[in-house]
């Protein structure tokens, strides 16, 4: 399985973000999205993950199975935590779980209080989420990766408010995640040891094409020429 992105643009309000976008993350590997403030990172996950549509370009995921919608392959989790506060934490999870899953037959997902063990809210789970810690309705959210299983993980900012074990916690989870053949797109802007990964300076990208109103990156014919840089392990 691999996510293709190809000539992907994106304009919020009068403002164009970004165009001639185009990279590819394989089965097994991390993209991580950088760039400034207002460069554009929540945008393009919102678009990978289907939630808003581009001006142009294709977003694929090859090989996926015919039977699932795109919108079935992909776990997002966006800035926003989009906790019920008035329900329990382990109710929020069944919630998700629900929603997300798709029956018993799945491999490798948690239950609903085996997942809150594995990110450190064991014992929490009756409490409202509205009396939970920010680091604790994050941790929450990353809960619902392991209730059920999606092979494409679309992250925005997935360490905020994660304290350092936390964030170990997330790293280990990830990296799990593309060991067994997973693809996870995160945008951050703190360092991210996912692993082998790409990385993507949204940023960097939308000033070369502004540079050349012709489009595209600065050679104009390498798709994967967005990429900043590589760095496996
Ligand atoms: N609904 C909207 N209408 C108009 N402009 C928008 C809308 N949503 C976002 N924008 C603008 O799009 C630009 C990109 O926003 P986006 O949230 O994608 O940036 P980001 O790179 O994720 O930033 P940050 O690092 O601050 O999270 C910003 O200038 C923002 O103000």
């Amino acid at each position: 399985m691999r996510l293709v992105v190809r000539e992907l643009a994106c304009r919020r309000g009068a403002r164009e973000l970004f165009r001639g976008l185009g990279f590819t993350v394989e089965a097994g590997r991390a993209l991580v999205v950088t760039g400034p403030n207002g460069a554009g990172k929540s945008s393009l996950l919102r678009l990978l993950a289907g939630l808003a549509p581009p001006v142009a370009g294709s977003i694929r995921l090859e090989g996926a199975p015919e039977s699932d919608t795109f919108g079935e392959q992909v776990h997002y989790l966006g800035h926003l935590d989009a906790h019920k506060l008035a329900l329990s934490a382990a109710d929020n999870l069944r919630f998700w779980r629900d929603l997300l899953g798709r029956g018993p037959s799945q491999g490798s997902v948690l239950g609903v209080e085996a997942a809150m063990e594995e990110v450190g809210l064991g014992g929490l789970g009756a409490l409202p989420v509205a009396v939970l810690s920010a680091g604790q309705k994050r941790r929450l959210a990353l809960a619902r990766l392991l209730v059920a299983e999606r092979p494409l993980w679309i992250l925005d900012e997935p360490t905020t408010a994660l304290d350092s074990s936390a964030q170990a916690l997330f790293t280990a989870l990830a990296r799990a995640h593309t060991a067994k053949g997973g693809l996870l797109v995160a945008a951050t802007h703190a360092p991210l040891d996912l692993g082998p990964s790409e990385s993507l300076d949204i940023g960097a990208h939308a000033a070369r094409t502004a540079r050349d109103p012709d489009g595209g990156d600065p050679d104009g014919v390498d798709p994967d020429a967005a990429f900043a840089g590589e760095a496996s392990s």
